[in-house]
């Protein structure tokens, strides 16, 4: 079997950096139990059979933070492609400015908000650490 043919899990995942008022970002704690957890991330999770990326995260951000997100408020900004032992991590990262509600830790994750450029001080997921210089350049 050739490189090209050895296959790989692709996973989908959207992502979202909440920015508020003082350009600070939202990254969420992976909790204990799950894999990479301690880890600093932004809020997110698998695109499921029949969603977009955008209704993802309308989901998400509304079952882990209680917000509510209308789709033409989630920008586009990068993506991160990472190969991980058992899956390939394909995560495109939107910014979202407005959304309605207050941010609340519904899943009794440890929530923050960072300026852009503290971002480094957080240990991430590897697949997030070439993320940080566009949101520095963007904030
Ligand atoms: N939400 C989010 N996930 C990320 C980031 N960086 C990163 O590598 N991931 C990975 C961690 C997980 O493998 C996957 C997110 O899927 P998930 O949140 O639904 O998965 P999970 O491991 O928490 O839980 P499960 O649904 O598999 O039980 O993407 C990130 O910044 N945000």
């Amino acid at each position: 079997m050739t490189a090209a043919t050895v296959s790989t899990r692709l996973v989908l995942v959207a992502a979202c950096a909440l920015v508020d008022l003082d350009g600070r970002i939202l990254l969420a704690q992976r909790p204990e139990g799950k894999p990479m957890a301690g880890l600093w991330e932004f809020p997110g999770g698998k695109v499921e059979a029949g969603e977009t990326p955008e209704t993802t995260l309308i989901r998400e951000l509304a079952e882990e933070l209680g917000i509510v997100v209308k789709e033409d408020c989630l920008a586009p900004l990068t993506f991160a492609s990472h190969a991980y032992e058992n899956f390939h991590l394909l995560m495109p990262l939107y910014i979202c400015r407005r959304w309605e509600g207050m941010v609340q830790p519904l899943e009794s994750q440890k929530l923050t908000w960072t300026e852009p450029k503290k971002l480094r001080s957080f240990p991430m997921p590897p697949a997030d650490e070439p993320l940080i210089p566009a949101l520095i350049d963007l904030l």
